[in-house]
């Protein structure tokens, strides 16, 4: 029985570190990771490419001198965004990914884009210069069922926007049902990434025995159906689909309340769960396909050189359950279950 494996620094491509005192307290638990593709959804939002840089500036500031964590920084595509900044920050290596939030789907999403033809210049310059672009894929029609969005994103918004700008490379952010699952594989030049917690809830945990607001995140989670659809396509070994966790700190305050905020926290303990998940899914030899090659791959750029090991030992990894962060506290994501996996870095 396998009890280690040894795999390329694992990346994480959608990740939350906030600012401020938040991203003082949060940085470091991201440490294992060789590069993340760092979310610009700030109060106020990233915007412009010295944006950008400032915020990559302030996350560098923020990590301890042992964390080699490289922030891949990315800009929040608004309707006034201008081609020009967006091509010049992608030129000068500043920005390697452009995020698109339907207005109002979101955590910090007000700013994000409500008329799509409005953006198709600044699209069409980044399928020209070979920039990513980022989907938080729910539409927000609020007539259409929170378990529906993200199935009617893709037949309403992406899959236009990929029919009028075909050489755009895109990635369906956190997909969390079998139709963002079946979509990225009947398409090329598309990728997808799947987070830590979609593999391990389903939308009963939201409700089991109560409300349980640190399983809330956007895209909800959803039936059992999806979950193990999601399972079979992160552990597939297919390069379309990567590691990106979402790992999304709130206050405990913002979480546990009458209208409690969407995210989970799962940078602390993301690598233990994801080798538990392989391992049930008898399929620990794709683990590093899906943490450390798929991702680099679809952005162009080398794995990490380095290795970390994990090992299942007989007593269970510790991690905190709650870590401070200056006056307030943020919880981490409870998978339900010991993690024997114990990451053990450099291997
Ligand atoms: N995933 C979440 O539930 N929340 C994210 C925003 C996002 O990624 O949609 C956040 O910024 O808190
Ligand atoms: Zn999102
Ligand atoms: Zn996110």
């Amino acid at each position: 029985m396998t009890t280690s494996v040894t795999i390329r620094r694992p990346d994480d491509w959608h990740l939350h570190l906030r600012d401020g005192a938040m991203l003082q307290a949060v940085a470091s638990f991201s440490g294992h990771f060789g590069r993340a593709i760092i979310m610009p959804n700030l109060v106020p939002p990233v915007v412009t490419g010295a944006q950008a840089a400032a915020y990559r500036d302030r996350i560098q500031a923020a990590l301890p001198g042992k964390v080699t964590l490289r922030p891949l920084m990315t800009l929040y595509l608004t309707e006034a965004t201008d081609p020009a900044d967006v091509v010049a920050a992608h030129a000068q290596g500043i920005i390697s990914a452009v995020k698109l939030y339907p207005a109002g789907a979101t955590t910090n999403s007000a700013s994000g884009v409500r008329d799509f033809d409005k953006v198709r210049p600044v699209l069409d310059a980044m399928a020209e210069a070979g920039i990513p672009l980022l989907f938080h894929g729910e539409v927000t029609d609020p007539s259409v069922d929170i378990f529906d969005r993200e199935a009617v994103f893709i037949d309403r918004v992406l899959d236009p926007i990929r029919r009028a700008t075909p050489g755009l490379r895109v990635v369906m952010e956190h997909i969390t049902t079998s139709d963002g699952v079946d979509y990225v594989l009947g398409n090329e030049s598309i990728g997808a990434t799947i987070t830590t917690h979609h593999l391990i809830i389903n939308r009963n945990h939201i409700l089991a025995g109560g409300i349980r607001p640190h399983y809330y995140c956007l895209p909800v989670a959803k039936r059992e159906t999806h979950r193990l659809a999601l399972r079979k396509a992160a552990t597939s070994g297919d390069g379309r689909f990567f590691l990106g966790t979402d790992s999304a700190p709130h206050p405990d305050r913002a979480k546990e309340s009458a209208c409690g905020c969407a995210g989970c926290f799962t940078a602390p303990n993301t690598m233990s769960i994801l080798a538990q998940v392989f391992e049930e899914e008898g399929a620990l030899e794709q683990l590093e396909a899906f943490t450390s090659l798929n991702g680099a791959a679809f952005y162009g750029i080398a794995p990490n050189e380095d290795r970390i090991r994990l090992v299942r030992r007989d007593t269970p990894a510790e991690y905190p359950t709650h870590i401070p962060a200056g006056d307030e506290t943020v919880t981490v994501f409870d998978p339900g279950f010991p993690l024997y996996w114990h990451v053990e870095d450099p291997a």
